[in-house]
């Protein structure tokens, strides 16, 4: 009935988006036309879209014209074909009544706390450079989740292009681009398991061109592990004013993640000096306070990521200068302990989506982290903005299929039944008689961070909400506020200074891509739809909460 769109790439709200998008889909081809049949899931060189053998759809060959009546040859002008009723995209059944499921999920999570490994997602952070993949891709190596074939190939091939100190990075920097620039561009997920924790890990990206993506990250994470280069002027670059250490502290902050473990990676460049270790945590110390992360949910551990070093032990001559000083935990022990958050099942379903890609014979598939709720198989669900509905064929967490998943969760849903052209980064999916309010204008409570250029009514700003960013206007402002009290200081100000905290209004800009409202509720409404971050011309400016929306 309804003519079928062939995607040759993905479908996205920007043109950021789309470039995030097509190269994902290039990653995964690449990925795919490579790996052999039985290769690992350690072995790929993946973000989470190159994972669980999902296979790009292949375009659709060509049929000469002469055997094409008119009607398939102005179907074949529009790149149009008629849909053929899939078997593949056949929507399931949903197992469960609501009632039902969320005993069940109750009933699992209790299982996972008394067995004590509980499930958290961890967000890589740091300054450029800091050593973050490397870490990530030796931490796989040393606990059994990259196998001794990956890190040869990785080895190898890293040297082959003179590339030979990011041959641990690229256990995690799987596009051509990264590899070649040696640096980490979009968010790539991990999992590993320590003796308590099952852990979901989002590599970010460093520099300060991708905090958009950093923010993605970040947004979908319960805790950080920011790593700091130790090597002498490296700190020092990360650390002040416009340096990313303390950029994504803030920004992880302000999206809710309230533990961080600081890894102070490199000592080897200093070497494995102990004063150096100990002025780069009392130099840390205030600023995270001052950030907003309690001092009791904060840990500091040093490390030598590339030797491997106080990863999971402290053995070998690689660890001999450091062991003579340093007699506390390891990295792994630290990750043990990292409080996993409250899950939120009650409330309803939310996922803000942050990739989409294509899947084999199986619809449209879509990445995110459920904030709230459980979502399971078979379950309809709405797409927002927009009036178009999903089923969900399957969900992914992990590398694995389930049948359902609970708020926390880093997932891949399969869905059908829905027009992809619905489908853009940011959209949220939620249930179709609880859907997230669209909002065009709304209040916010916002903190000012160290801004040179004061915010006046008509700013001109880039609003983040999860994995969406848009223009907006600071529309009105409505009162500055004492910082503790929250109390109002004065009402109707003319400007807002720097490190102060505030009452607006922001208007969402109209743009050709994504009109004017998007999905978002209250803070008090649910925490995680409800945060935001401001920007200005690639700096950012507040962080804040939703109060009202007002149309
Ligand atoms: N000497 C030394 N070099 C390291 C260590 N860890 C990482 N490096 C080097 O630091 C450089 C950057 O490492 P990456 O892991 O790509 O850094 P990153 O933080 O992931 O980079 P972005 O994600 O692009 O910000 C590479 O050349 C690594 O070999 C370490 O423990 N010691």
């Amino acid at each position: 009935m309804i003519a079928n769109i062939f995607i040759h790439y993905f479908i996205c709200s920007a043109a950021r988006e789309r470039e995030k998008a097509q190269k994902l889909l290039a990653q995964r081809q690449l990925t795919e036309a490579k790996a052999p049949a039985s290769s690992s899931r350690a072995a790929s060189p993946m973000g989470n879209l190159a994972r669980g053998g999902k296979k790009a759809t292949p375009a659709p060959k060509s049929v000469p014209a002469a055997n094409l009546d008119q009607r398939q040859l102005d179907l074949a002008g529009l790149n149009l074909v008629d849909k053929e009723p899939s078997k593949a995209e056949e929507a399931p059944n949903m197992t469960f009544a609501h009632d039902k499921l969320l005993e069940e999920v109750k009933k699992t999570i209790e299982a996972q706390e008394a067995e004590g490994k509980q499930r958290l997602s961890l967000v890589v952070i740091g300054h450029v450079d800091a050593g973050k993949s490397t870490l990530m891709g030796r931490l796989l190596y040393e606990l059994g989740r990259m196998d001794e074939r990956t890190r040869l190939a990785n080895e190898r091939n890293s040297i082959k292009v003179g590339k030979s100190s990011f041959s641990w990075a690229w256990g995690l920097d799987g596009t051509t681009e990264e590899r070649e620039r040696g640096i980490t561009m979009d968010v790539a997920l991990e999992s590993f398991a320590t003796t308590k924790r099952q852990i979901t890990v989002l590599d970010a990206p460093g520099h300060r061109e991708f905090i958009p993506n950093m923010i993605s990250g970040a947004s979908r994470a319960d805790c950080a592990l920011l790593v700091v280069d130790a090597s002498n002027g490296e700190f020092e670059a990360g650390f002040q004013r416009g340096g990313q250490t303390r950029e994504h502290l803030v920004l992880a902050r302000s999206l809710g993640v309230a533990q961080v473990i600081v890894a102070v990676n490199k000592l080897d460049q200093v070497e494995w000096n102990n004063d150096r270790y100990d002025d780069i945590c009392t130099l840390l110390r205030p600023f995270l306070v001052q950030s907003g992360f309690h001092p009791s949910k904060t840990t500091f551990v040093p490390i030598g990521a590339m030797l491997g070093v106080n990863l999971v032990g402290r053995e070998g001559d690689d660890a001999k200068q450091l062991a003579q000083w340093y007699k506390g935990p390891t990295l792994v022990d630290l990750l043990d302990k990292l409080e996993p958050p409250q899950r939120d099942i009650a409330t309803p379903v939310r996922i803000p989506i942050s990739n989409i890609f294509k899947g084999q014979g199986s619809g449209t598939s879509v990445s995110g982290r459920l904030l709230s709720g459980v979502v399971q198989v078979g379950e309809r669900l709405r797409v927002q903005p927009g009036d178009e509905t999903a089923v969900v064929k399957s969900i992914e967490v992990e590398e694995e299929n389930v049948p359902w998943a609970a708020a926390g969760s880093n997932l891949t849903l399969a869905l059908v039944s829905v027009d992809p052209i619905q489908l853009t980064i940011g959209s949220v999916l939620c249930p179709l008689l609880d859907p997230v309010p669209l909002a065009s204008t709304f209040t916010a409570r916002i903190l000012i961070f160290d801004i040179q250029v004061p915010i006046i009514s008509g700013a001109m700003v880039e609003l983040f909400h999860h994995s969406r960013d848009v223009p907006a206007t600071i529309s009105k402002l409505i009162a500055t506020l004492d910082r503790t009290s929250g109390k109002v200081v004065k009402s109707n100000p003319r400007v807002l200074a720097k490190v102060s905290s505030a009452e607006v209004q922001i208007t969402i800009r109209p743009t050709g891509s994504s009109g004017r409202s998007i999905p978002m509720e209250p803070y008090a409404v649910n925490k995680a739809m409800g945060r935001i971050l401001i920007r200005r011309e690639g700096e950012t400016i507040a962080a804040g909460i939703v109060m009202d929306i007002l149309g």
